[in-house]
């Protein structure tokens, strides 16, 4: 039986994009794909773009050790909106002003507001390197790639600028986000052979040196309100191409963020809501067909 039958979990949400937190610091089990896909089972399940599971911490200092699955199974190196949400539910049990989080992509630390209900969440260091986002062959200029879909001499989506925020993200630069049906190139986008551990594809429109529009087709998860790691990693874009400064709001389908290119380290620190939306426990019956 899954360690997940009858654990208990939170429902929340990062201004939109749906996560589920589950707190496995009581157990020294651990959880598979499989059961990362059995909670988002249509029926009975919970509709999650991600699933943010904490374990054990592994080194001193830090609250735990984050595994970030998306609905698909498949893990991802970081998720923003996932991680205010573990900040919220984790900040909701102590006095701390700041705290730190392992994941596969390293060493998080976030804060909470003086309001109580943001949250600043250190996405650390962009990698803009072919290998490192990775792309599937060399591009010495990754502002902006040779990519295109569409006819070739009048190619619909060209261009977009590439970097790994932790994961892999396409940023195409665009007048009206909404005039790309993103649910139809996204998975074409997300699975090209340029993108060996696929991609998350967004689209995104300058509105001023200080705001940008946006919205991403996720890997594994599909179109979201909000996507953290994809704001992060079209600010910094946008600011390489000079077309912005480093700090810069950024209006998601779900709602707001300010994210900050930080001069003295290039850190990324990103800020915005997390939601609290109910708790409740596992239905044992959603993990009964998971070896
Ligand atoms: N929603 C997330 C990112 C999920 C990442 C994921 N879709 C992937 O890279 O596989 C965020 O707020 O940053």
């Amino acid at each position: 039986m899954s360690a997940l039958a009858n654990h208990s979990f939170a429902k929340m949400n990062g201004i939109g994009n749906e996560i589920v937190v589950i707190d496995m610091r009581d157990t020294a089990a651990k959880i598979t794909p499989a059961d990362a896909r059995a909670v988002a089972a249509a029926e009975g399940g919970i509709a999650y773009d991600q699933l943010m599971v904490l374990t054990r911490p592994r080194l001193p200092g830090t609250e735990a050790f984050v595994s970030i699955y998306n609905n698909d199974g498949s893990e991802a190196g970081a998720c923003g909106n996932g991680m205010r949400c573990v900040a919220r539910q984790t900040f909701a049990g102590n006095d701390k002003t700041g705290l730190t989080f392992e994941t596969r992509a390293g060493l998080i630390n976030c804060w909470r507001g003086t309001d109580g209900e943001t949250f600043t969440v250190d996405m650390g260091v962009p990698k803009f390197g072919w290998q490192d986002i990775p792309l599937a062959e060399e591009f010495r200029d990754t502002r902006g790639i040779e990519l295109q879909i569409g006819p070739i001499d009048a190619p619909i989506l060209h261009t977009p600028s590439v970097a790994s925020m932790g994961n892999p993200h396409a940023i195409f630069w665009v007048d009206d986000i909404h005039a790309y049906d993103l649910e139809r190139f996204g998975p074409l986008l997300e699975n090209h052979p340029i993108f060996p551990e696929r991609a998350n594809i967004t689209l995104a429109h300058i509105v001023d040196r200080e705001h940008i529009v946006m919205r991403t087709w996720e890997r594994g998860a599909g179109l979201t309100k909000a996507c953290g790691t994809a704001a992060c990693a079209t600010a910094v874009s946008a600011a390489r191409l000079r077309r912005t400064e480093r700090k810069v709001h950024m209006t998601l389908p779900g709602g707001e963020l300010v994210i900050d290119w930080r001069e003295s380290d290039d850190h990324v620190l990103m800020t915005g809501g997390a939601t609290f939306e109910y708790e409740g426990t596992l239905d044992p019956a959603l993990f009964e067909a998971v070896a």
